[in-house]
């Protein structure tokens, strides 16, 4: 398998043809990067020459249908593979869940990103392909960096199902004894990514797992709209690939000065969560991502009681009626630009 990566460099494309499982192989480019194949989707690149300072986590496709961050990493791999990139970081990518992205959805049985940080464990829910990977990713990604000794990044790349007012944005996991940092903010400012939500709880996603178990500075990071395989223009994405061939090529992390008056912060302040069949939100399937709203309007309908805007300004991001009970139907975010940074 990995002779083929090497000679066709086309990871997607193998990691499609081979959704299960690839069995465990290592090899080098020239003299100086060293390549493992650790399983399907999963690719590990270690500079042989330089001594790195960084591991970098890039994953992608865990929801399948979101395919502009997989083609993103995908050249990635292809440059780095043909010597267009030369690393000096410590590198993983990962795409989440090949079989769903060979069925073009968000899951096949589960929502992948609601599974990590233990919860694909839970002994109240039978097991499923979405959680034996979830486990696996886990492992994978200790595995990366328990080497130790190095500063951890994850960079969890996905795309929203609706427009969003914000093109590219961020979303921060809870981390309520470390603010997060001007340095991680302006990189992925610079990455085209204009806005960002801090979070306000623990949560299940891949980001989440990373930035509470590894101390990772971690995000997910949405970068435009859900399009199939081919269809996206990945001529929006030149910022993000640049950043991403900065931070991957340089001896350090890009020196970048944090703008403020380039970006939005939010605090997320509550999460709408589904309690019964009924959720409905009050509003059309393509009002944008960020749209605000008035104090007291009504947002979403459940149990026939209306949910309604606690604040002026507050604005509804991945609004999804169609989630399993018990899970999150949408975010409540109000801008907030006195959120400490460090
Ligand atoms: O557009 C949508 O409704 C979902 C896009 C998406 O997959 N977002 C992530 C965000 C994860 C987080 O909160 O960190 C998700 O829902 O898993
Ligand atoms: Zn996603």
């Amino acid at each position: 398998m990995l002779q083929q990566l090497l000679q066709q460099a086309n990871f997607l494309e193998l990691t499609l043809a081979n959704p299960a499982f690839m069995a465990e192989e290592r090899a080098a480019i020239a003299d100086h990067t060293g390549v493992e194949l650790w399983d399907t989707g999963v690719l590990v690149f270690t500079p042989l020459q330089t001594v790195p300072t960084e591991d970098i986590v890039l994953s992608s496709g865990i929801h399948g249908n979101e395919t502009a961050p997989i083609e993103l990493c995908n050249q990635l791999i292809h440059d780095i593979l043909q010597q267009k990139i030369v690393l000096q970081q410590r590198l993983m990518f990962i795409f989440g869940n090949p079989p769903a992205m060979i069925e073009g959805t968000r899951f096949v049985t589960e929502n992948l990103n609601r599974l990590f940080n233990g919860e694909y464990a839970n002994p109240s829910v039978a097991t499923n392909e979405e959680r034996q990977r979830a486990a696996k990713l886990e492992s994978y990604v200790q595995r990366f960096f328990q080497s130790g000794g190095r500063s951890r990044f994850h960079y969890d790349l996905h795309t929203a199902i609706r427009r969003s007012h914000h093109q590219r944005f961020a979303i921060c996991p809870f981390r309520p004894e470390k603010p997060h940092l001007k340095q991680q903010l302006a990189f992925l400012n610079a990455a085209g990514v204009d806005a960002f939500l801090m979070h306000h709880e623990a949560t299940t996603t891949f980001s989440y797992a990373s930035s509470v178990k590894y101390q990772a500075e971690a995000f997910t990071v949405e970068l435009g709209k859900v399009m199939p395989f081919g269809q996206n223009d990945l001529s929006q994405l030149a910022a993000t690939r640049e950043m991403l061939i900065r931070v991957i090529s340089e001896s350090e992390f890009p020196a970048l000065t944090y703008q403020p008056e380039n970006l939005v912060l939010y605090r997320v302040c509550r999460s709408l969560n589904k309690h019964f069949a009924d959720f409905t939100f009050a509003f059309s399937n393509d009002l944008p991502n960020f749209t605000q709203f008035a104090k007291g309007e009504v947002l979403a309908y459940e149990n026939n009681q209306p949910i309604t805007a606690e604040y002026a300004g507050e604005a509804i991001v991945f609004p999804n009626a169609q989630v399993p009970i018990g899970q999150r139907a949408a975010l409540c975010v109000i801008a907030d630009d006195a959120i400490t940074l460090a």
